[in-house]
């Protein structure tokens, strides 16, 4: 069983242009989506269309909107109420595939929504392969409540990843002694921010350099960062593929090329695709081309949608064993 936590979620709207994105101007749009979105329950949502037991928890009202779609999908879900409707995100693609998004800030918590959902989580959890905790938080959270939710999940025999980024990410980065997950899910720009890498090697180059060949500033960072946790990090590199490290060695897979539609929620599946192989038992490289090509799938997809898993083929990953070995 796989549990997904999205504390922030929300409905996406994707806006198609065939154009390019340009400020300022009149602009037609060439289609539209509208689908459940917020990163656990994309994970979720992936996890489900292959068949394997997931629950999605998140907080919203019973008659809310998503909580309506997600019914209409089958998605086993559990939430907690909060008075106000999930927030919609947007999303604007343009004719190569460009993905510009605006994210809003959610619905603030009150103390009983953060006592009730943080009670729903530990309930669900034990018992659970993995608790995937996954994206923002609203407003009035504090920046460590998932610091503060590992230190109570340890003990209940589950594994935990994380797929979050700035503040939480970062409070979660200054408290690896008392709250390491077994998994990390940086793309390249959060693991630029996690190991604290000089301003020279930012995210983009971190992910250019990979897809230029030059893996060294990223693998420095996610060794650095798999150190520091001691957690196995899952680095996504977009259009580079992704690296994987854990106490067995380190290993990068390059995607099959695609025809990029939509990215958001690539980096969702991505995990989803990892943590599916892991329940499985699946070997680290195998876990690592499963999670690539549930991306690359979800990256050819227009908006935020799930991959079927007749979309993934991992033996189209090409695995590079970087090093092997108990570290
Ligand atoms: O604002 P957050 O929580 O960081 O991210 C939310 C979000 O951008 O993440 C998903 C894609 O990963 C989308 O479905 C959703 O709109």
């Amino acid at each position: 069983m796989i549990v997904t936590v999205t504390a922030n979620p929300s409905i996406d709207r994707t806006i198609a242009l065939a154009a390019t994105l340009t400020r300022g101007a009149v602009l037609r749009a060439s289609g539209s989506r509208r689908e459940p979105g917020g990163k656990g329950i994309n994970v979720a949502r992936a996890v489900a269309a292959a068949g394997d037991d997931v629950c999605a928890l998140f907080p919203a009202a019973a008659d809310d909107p998503l909580v309506t779609e997600l019914i209409a999908d089958g998605l086993p879900h559990a939430c907690v109420p909060v008075p106000t409707e999930v927030r919609t995100n947007l999303t604007v693609t343009e004719g190569d595939g460009t993905t510009t998004k605006i994210n809003l800030p959610g619905t603030a918590w009150t103390d009983t929504t953060r006592a009730q959902f943080t009670e729903l989580i530990v309930s669900r959890a034990s018992g659970a392969d993995w608790v995937a905790l996954c994206g923002s938080l609203p407003p009035g959270v504090p920046e460590d409540w998932y610091v503060q939710l590992i230190v109570g999940l340890r003990g209940l025999g589950c594994r935990i990843a994380v797929d979050t980024s700035d503040a939480p990410l970062c409070a979660l980065a200054a408290s690896f002694d008392t709250a390491a997950p077994h998994l990390l899910k940086p793309n390249g720009h959060e693991l630029a921010q996690l190991v604290n890498a000089p301003s020279a090697v930012d995210a983009d180059d971190l992910e250019t350099r990979a897809a230029a060949g030059d893996l060294t500033p990223a693998l420095d960072a996610a060794a650095t960062l798999h150190e520091r946790s001691g957690a196995a990090v899952l680095a996504t590199l977009g259009a580079a593929g992704a690296l994987l490290v854990t106490d067995e060695g380190a290993w990068f897979g390059t995607p099959p090329p695609i025809e990029p539609r939509s990215t958001v929620g690539a980096g969702d599946s991505s995990l989803a695709g990892y943590l599916l192989a892991d329940t499985h038992g699946l070997p680290p490289e195998q876990r690592l081309a499963l999670a690539i090509s549930y991306g690359a799938a979800a990256a050819a997809l227009p908006g935020t949608q799930p991959p079927q898993p007749t979309m993934v083929n991992p033996s189209e990953v090409t695995i590079t064993t970087l090093t092997s070995g108990a570290a």
